[in-house]
């Protein structure tokens, strides 16, 4: 099953806000509709975004084929829908750039886009089981935060490709997935995927994550990324530099697993990245909030990134 797919003159995604409780495709007609799915997080994850900011622009490209002034204000507004994944204004300005040969080359690129990052997704997962069996030996207990499945990309997905993986390979010890507040894409998301592939796991609440590294419980955190910067820098939902600190403290790895479209070596560190804030509405209950919506864990907390074509060892001095 295909997370965001182009079908019949329209993009078709599972709407992320209503699982686990159901299953409901969602199909999108226009870029208002679509920018609206990305904001809601009806679809998300960086690799996701980036499908649905090129399929966006084959929407644009066919509604506003005559007014090119309307087709500049809609593509730009499907880049800035959200700002801190990369994927999602490298996917739209990749299909826009096929705009002069029509709308038609357009939903080519898009295409190829989301045959792309299917492709990374199998790479990744390779890869990636390859280096966790490598750093922990044989069946290690991993924690993993947010959502990186097969929700977040297209098919498979990132670090929760490499845990399905290791799974397959009879490889894996066990997986805890934090919960991932406010909005619960591990809690609801992961361990949704993580049933429906037939992988028993646990979720923790984010807090419990470090503790349960100085415990002794877990063998490595491996989770994805919106964005990594040059010097290694890892943009991920917030709580990941909670976790990095945690592997740091309790000496196991911390693996971040991405494809090499979220990759942005033109950002020199996270300073320079603009943290999506996604308003109190979120988190109030009792009182005012402030809700960052991702965090940058600093490169010396990196042990190694995965893409779909290398392995940084960002703690051996390599960098992206
Ligand atoms: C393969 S997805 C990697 C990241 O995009 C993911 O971990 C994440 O932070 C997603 O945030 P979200 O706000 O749910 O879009």
């Amino acid at each position: 099953m295909r997370t965001i797919d182009w079908v019949d003159g329209a993009v078709e995604i599972i709407d992320q806000t209503a699982l686990p409780g159901e299953l409901r495709v969602l199909r999108l007609h226009t870029v208002g509709e679509l920018i609206a799915a990305i904001q809601s997080l009806a679809v998300r994850g960086a690799p996701a975004l980036g499908v649905a900011g090129a399929f966006g622009v084959a929407l644009a490209a066919r509604v506003h084929a005559d007014d090119p002034a309307a087709l500049g204000v809609a593509i730009r507004k499907i880049e800035e829908a959200r700002p801190t994944a990369v994927n999602l204004a490298r996917g739209a300005r990749r299909a826009a750039a096929r705009l002069p040969l029509g709308p038609e080359a357009v939903l080519s690129e898009a295409y190829a886009i989301r045959d792309e990052e299917i492709a990374a997704s199998k790479a990744m997962a390779f890869r990636g089981a390859d280096l966790i069996t490598e750093l922990c030996g044989a069946r290690p207990r991993l924690l993993t935060h947010c959502n990186t499945g097969g929700l977040a990309a297209v098919t498979v997905g990132t670090a929760l490709g490499v845990v399905g993986e290791l799974h397959r390979r009879e490889r894996l010890a066990g997986v805890i997935a934090s919960e991932t507040r406010p909005l619960l894409q591990g809690a609801r998301l992961t361990s949704w995927e993580l049933t429906r592939w037939g992988i028993e796991h646990r979720v923790a609440v984010d807090s419990a994550g470090p503790f349960l590294m100085a415990r002794g419980e877990v063998d490595a955190v491996i989770l994805g990324a919106d964005r990594i910067c040059a010097n290694g820098d890892v943009i991920n939902k917030v709580g990941s530099y909670s976790h990095a600190l945690g592997a740091h403290r309790a000496g196991i790895p911390f693996v971040v697993v991405a494809p090499e479209s979220t990759v942005d070596v033109d950002t020199p560190s996270g300073a320079h990245v603009e943290i999506e804030d996604r308003g109190a509405a979120e988190v109030t209950a009792w009182s005012d909030a402030v809700n960052p919506a991702f965090d940058i864990t600093p490169h010396d907390l990196v042990t190694a990134i995965v893409t779909d074509r290398r392995v940084i060892r960002v703690d051996q001095g390599e960098r992206p």
